[in-house]
């Protein structure tokens, strides 16, 4: 029986078969011309303490509805004036996002100064040139889903428009293709995406695999500065962070315990 990663993969294949039809690739480049430089993505992982990426996500094939009252704009401003580093925007259907969530976060100005991720299922090029159309400053690249000529060809890809992709991996294979097609920000996934467990032991295992030079996240399960300062010896720069935040009763305060960042006066 096909997981869900696989249902998931098939129906983003017709996604993008009606995409292409109906917006070619000459309009992306168009849009692209119009949208101010991709901001910096790695550079603001790096710091002296663990960085935050701050993801919008609405629900999630796991758990189902996560958050009822559910502003894109609303959450970003509350992320990026908490502290965070980073913003991921989830813009497939599965987790009920969409890319316009995306541009309504940029295009609102509610993310402020830090970069926003694209955080889909990604194969093509045409959709890495639509995560730029869109306003992405980086996306999200899953090795699992991408053979090793593929993964090469995007990370280039998104080089050329100026962005540096989040490459995720799950196992001790996956770092080395991933380290072999040049990514500089590797992503360690906590979840399994084939099974849904998760394990903050699976970045515990990894992170040493991982070359000093490359910017180390750790993605999913991570919900408390607990899990931080568990992660932080390992050299991990960032942790990516969804349900925990969307489902706090105190968001901001939630970010903050996260961050370190004063409460906003
Ligand atoms: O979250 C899921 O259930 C899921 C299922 C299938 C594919 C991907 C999935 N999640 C994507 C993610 O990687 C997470 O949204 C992200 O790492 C944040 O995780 P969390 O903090 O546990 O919400």
């Amino acid at each position: 029986m096909p997981s869900i990663l696989d249902r998931i993969v098939a129906k983003k294949r017709e996604e993008l078969a009606a995409s292409m039809a109906a917006v070619p690739l000459s309009a992306l480049q168009d849009a692209i011309a119009a949208r101010p430089l991709p901001l910096d993505f790695p550079a603001a992982l790096r710091g002296d303490r663990i960085r935050l990426i701050a993801e919008i996500k609405k629900a999630s094939p796991s758990k189902g509805l996560l958050r009822e009252d559910f502003h894109p704009t609303e959450l970003a401003a509350t992320y990026s004036g908490n502290g965070a580093a980073a913003i991921s925007v989830i813009t497939d259907g599965h987790f009920l996002g969409a890319p316009s969530h995306l541009t309504s976060v940029k295009e609102s100005g509610a993310s402020g100064s830090v970069p926003v991720l694209r955080k889909d299922f990604l194969f093509d090029p045409y959709q890495v040139c639509e995560a730029r159309a869109i306003g992405a400053d980086t996306f999200l690249l899953i090795v699992d889903i991408l053979s090793p000529s593929q993964l090469s060809e995007l990370i280039h890809l998104g080089s050329e428009l100026g962005m540096t992709p989040l490459v995720e991996t799950h196992d001790a294979e996956e770092i080395a293709t991933a380290v072999k097609a040049g990514a500089e920000v590797i992503g360690i996934n906590n979840r399994d995406l084939h099974t849904f467990v998760t394990d903050l032991a699976t970045t515990e295992s990894l992170a040493p695999l991982i070359p000093a030079d490359k910017v180390i996240v750790s993605e999913s399960g991570i919900s408390t500065p607990q899990d931080l300062a568990r992660l932080e010896p390992l050299g991990v720069h960032a942790v990516l962070v969804g349900e925990a935040l969307v489902t706090a009763a105190d968001t901001a305060a939630k970010v903050r315990s996260l961050t370190g960042a004063p409460v906003p006066v």
